[in-house]
């Protein structure tokens, strides 16, 4: 299967690097576009797969085409690439916000697939939400779920709308986790503790909860009632959370991310 991706940032390139390590392409049928002769030497130094610099050099005879630029930069990306996109071509596209209305319309062609991803896909653990258009076939999403699936777990949404809601919860959600756990080394460091020790205390705190909600089937109520006693310490954080509206000001966040997909998509 011959891959090109568009954009060798953070996701670019962890895609790359998923799918040879998975095997589902090789190196030779692995292509990356870069969009300056300074990237295209950054990027080939990876050795992840051949580097080019114009489109109409590595868009024809491609499999699949993943998009990863931001979405910023789709309005240059769609001029580059008029003309170019032929209509056997499977279209990846992993920007926030734009729609597949939108990339059909720019691309001139119609199996378009839409896909958010999130970071921890660099270590395989990442969560993958996709839609696709009716003319990509069932064999073609088959294998495009399987290439998603190299850099961790996915789930097909039937409703293009899920896709800019799960921008704002798996998308950006690692950002979230990252702000609460700076907030609790922050506490660590305010009580004493040093940075290395802050550090320690929290990362394993959120790898051993995570662990835990994941190995049993009870709910993060459930998990909460577990670490509290009755009139102890938990309660009196979870008492002050509710005080300052730490619950109200996530989901706020979260609201404002689906937002800003939105937004992005207009
Ligand atoms: N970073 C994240 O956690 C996630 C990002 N995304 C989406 O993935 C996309 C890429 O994000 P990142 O990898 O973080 O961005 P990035 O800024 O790290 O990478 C984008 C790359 O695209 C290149 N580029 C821009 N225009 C180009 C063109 N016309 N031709 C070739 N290369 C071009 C840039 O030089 C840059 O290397 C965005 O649309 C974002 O919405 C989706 C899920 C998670
Ligand atoms: O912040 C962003 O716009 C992208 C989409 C999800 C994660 N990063």
């Amino acid at each position: 299967m011959k891959i090109l991706i568009i954009g060798g940032g953070n996701m670019g390139l962890t895609y790359a690097r998923s799918f040879v390590r998975a095997h589902v392409t090789s190196r030779l049928d692995l292509r990356l576009l870069a969009r300056s002769p300074e990237r295209v030497a950054a990027l080939a130094a990876h050795e992840v797969g051949t580097v080019w610099g114009q489109p109409e050099d590595c868009v024809p005879g491609v499999n699949i085409i993943i998009l990863a630029v931001k979405p910023q930069d789709s309005g240059a990306l769609f001029e580059q690439l008029r003309g170019l996109v032929e209509p056997q071509q499977v279209i990846i596209s992993i920007m926030a916000g734009v729609k597949i209305s939108t990339l059909r319309d720019a691309l001139g062609t119609p199996k378009v697939i839409r896909a958010m991803p999130n970071l921890p896909a660099q270590i395989g653990m990442g969560m993958t939400a996709f839609t696709s258009t009716d003319e990509v076939t069932r064999a073609e999403l088959v294998q495009v779920q399987n290439l998603l699936s190299t850099t961790g777990k996915t789930v097909y949404v039937e409703d293009e709308a899920a896709i800019d809601a799960s921008t704002a919860i798996s998308g950006s959600g690692p950002a979230y986790v990252y702000y609460c756990m700076e907030a609790l080394m922050a506490a660590a460091a305010q009580m004493g503790f040093a940075p290395a020790e802050a550090e320690l205390l929290v990362s394993q705190t959120f790898r051993g909860a995570v662990e835990l909600y994941s190995q049993a089937g009870l709910s993060c109520q459930d998990w909460i009632a577990r670490v509290s006693s009755k009139g102890g310490t938990t309660e009196a954080a979870m008492r002050a959370f509710g005080q300052t509206a730490v619950r109200e000001g996530l989901i706020a966040g979260a609201t404002a991310a689906r937002d800003r997909a939105e937004e992005l998509g207009k």
